[in-house]
Order: structure tokens, then C-alpha cells, then sequence
């Protein structure tokens, strides 16, 4: 470790230990310049399989590669220092076998340096959840909408909103608690389903569309920014970033036509001899 780096970065237990107290904060990151940003404000950092449809204008998360994430995270990395940096897993990547979830999650760790991973799903990942949590792999869970699932789910829309729904994804919550999640996002569900998940469970639940009755918080960066065109209905925009890039763009083009950029402080003169 480096003598400089005083304060040290939070790790998985940190997250986990924060169950019942002062809301946990989270948003999500895919570059450098935006994890120095987020960095200081928040408590874990995700390196979301978002990415794909925010950075890459997919349709869905499905075609994310390990390649992508290996990419973002490394960035995320570099940026920060101090939150915790949490990387997804994308589709396909671990389903497969808890083997096949070992073996993508310790690639991701060892080549990004990030401290934990994220998948989806509830009681059909739970040996999965438990076999890497007792190799090493602090694991956050995902259930409620899990997007890689759309191709089943036929759209992204809040679920558990009835009591069949609701009594599912409160097993699934169950499952992937017991199996040693250290955390777990709930993503677009009813609040009263989402408060009796938080009152259950161990670990701590982080929302998503998932109502403050959540141990924490967590949005996509470039929504609360707005600097989605398209956003779900629990994002808040807390920024309008889009409309500020539009129009410096726009003084940039107008000043290059007009030649007054560059003016003359952008000019190289000659080297006097
Ligand atoms: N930029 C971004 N932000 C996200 O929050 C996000 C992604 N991308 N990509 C993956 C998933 C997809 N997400 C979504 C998208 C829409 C709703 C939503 O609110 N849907 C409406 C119904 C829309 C419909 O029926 O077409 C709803 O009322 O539930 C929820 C989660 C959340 N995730
Ligand atoms: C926002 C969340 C929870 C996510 O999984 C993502 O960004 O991919
Ligand atoms: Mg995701």
C-alpha cells in the first residue's frame, strides 16, 4: 500500500455494516472523469451493465461483454479512491454454472481491482451467490426488474406490485441473503414489498424505483443528470446537463464559423531564436 493514501478505500463489509443506519449513497459510473466527480459524495460506485444502453445506445443490456466491463471498471478504478467500486456482471457471463460465475467474477476482480460484483437474480442464483461469497467474491445481489431478463420479461416495467409477484421476490431476496450477499438492489417494486424485504433481510437493500423505505439509494449517473433523453419514472433529475452541452456546442460551432475561436491566447507563436 502506498504511503500517501491516507484514507483508505470502503470495502464490501463496510457496505454491509452500514444495515439500518445512515442511508447508503450510490450512483452509477463508467469513466474516469466522472468517478473523480462522484467519487468524494458517495459510498460504493457501479460500473453498471447500463453501460450498454447509456454509453453504447443499446437497446437492452444484453449484448454487454466482459470486455466492456473489464474496460469501464479499469476507468472507474483510475478515477477513484476512496468509494467502493462495484462492477456487474453481464448477461451470460455466470448463469451458466457457479464455475462459470467464479471464473468471470475473479477475471473481473483481478484485472479491474474492484472490490465486489453484482449479478442478477434470486433463488435460481443463490448456490451460485454462496459458492463465490465463500471464495473470496463479495457478491451484491439484484432482484425485483432484472433487465438481462427482458427477453422474458418482455419490457422493463416495476413487478411485484400484486401478491403472487410481491411473495416471489421477497424468496428471491431471501435466498441471495441467506446465500451471503453482502448487499442487494431492489429495482422498480412496490414500497410496501420493498419495506418488508429491508425489514427481513441481513444485508443492507439499496433502491432502485424501489421507495425510501431502503437501507440506500442508487440511480444511474446520466439520468440524474439529464443527460438521458428517456428516463424511468423513479429517476429524479437533479442536474440538466444535456440543454448546458447543447448549447456550449453550439457557441463553439458559431465562433469557428465566425473565425473568433481560436482567438489569439489559443495561438502557438513562433519559438524566438
Ligand atoms: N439509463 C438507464 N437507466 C436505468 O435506470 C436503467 C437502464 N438505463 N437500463 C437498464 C434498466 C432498465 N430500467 C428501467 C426502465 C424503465 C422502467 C419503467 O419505469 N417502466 C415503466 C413502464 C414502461 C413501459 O411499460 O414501457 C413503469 O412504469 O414501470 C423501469 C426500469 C432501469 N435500468
Ligand atoms: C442501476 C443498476 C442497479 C444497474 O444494475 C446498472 O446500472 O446496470
Ligand atoms: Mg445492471
Amino acid at each position: 500500500m502506498s504511503v500517501q493514501s491516507a484514507a483508505r478505500r470502503l470495502t464490501a463489509p463496510d457496505i454491509r455494516a452500514r444495515k439500518g443506519g445512515e442511508p447508503i449513497v450510490s450512483l452509477t459510473s463508467y469513466h474516469a472523469h466522472t468517478a473523480r466527480l462522484v467519487d468524494p459524495h458517495v459510498d460504493f460506485m457501479l460500473v453498471g451493465d447500463s453501460l450498454g444502453m447509456v454509453m453504447h445506445g443499446m437497446e437492452t443490456t444484453v449484448p454487454v461483454t466482459v470486455e466492456m466491463m473489464i474496460l469501464q471498471g479499469q476507468a472507474v478504478m483510475r478515477g477513484s479512491s476512496r468509494a467502493l467500486v462495484v462492477v456487474d456482471l453481464p448477461f451470460g457471463s455466470y448463469e451458466g454454472s457457479p464455475q462459470q460465475a467464479f471464473a468471470t467474477a475473479s477475471k473481473v476482480l483481478k484485472e479491474t481491482g474492484a472490490g465486489a460484483i453484482k449479478l442478477e437474480g434470486g433463488r435460481r442464483m443463490a448456490e451460485t451467490v454462496r459458492f463465490l461469497a465463500d471464495r473470496g467474491v463479495p457478491v451484491m445481489g439484484h432482484v425485483g426488474l432484472t433487465p438481462q431478463a427482458i427477453n422474458t420479461l418482455g419490457s422493463f416495467k416495476a413487478l411485484g406490485r400484486d401478491e403472487a409477484s410481491a411473495e416471489l421476490i421477497l424468496n428471491d431476496a431471501r435466498a441471495i441473503a441467506d446465500a451471503g450477499a453482502f448487499a442487494i438492489v431492489l429495482e422498480a417494486i412496490s414500497e410496501p414489498l420493498a419495506r418488508q424485504i429491508t425489514a427481513e433481510v441481513a444485508p443492507p437493500t439499496i433502491g432502485i424505483g424501489g421507495s425510501p423505505a431502503c437501507d440506500g439509494q442508487i440511480l444511474v449517473l446520466e439520468d440524474m443528470l439529464g443527460l438521458s433523453d428517456r428516463v424511468p419514472r423513479f429517476v429524479k433529475k437533479f442536474a440538466e446537463i444535456g440543454p448546458a452541452i447543447g448549447a456550449a456546442v453550439e457557441a463553439y460551432a458559431s465562433e469557428v464559423r465566425s473565425r473568433s475561436f481560436p482567438a489569439a491566447e489559443h495561438v502557438y507563436a513562433p519559438k524566438k531564436v
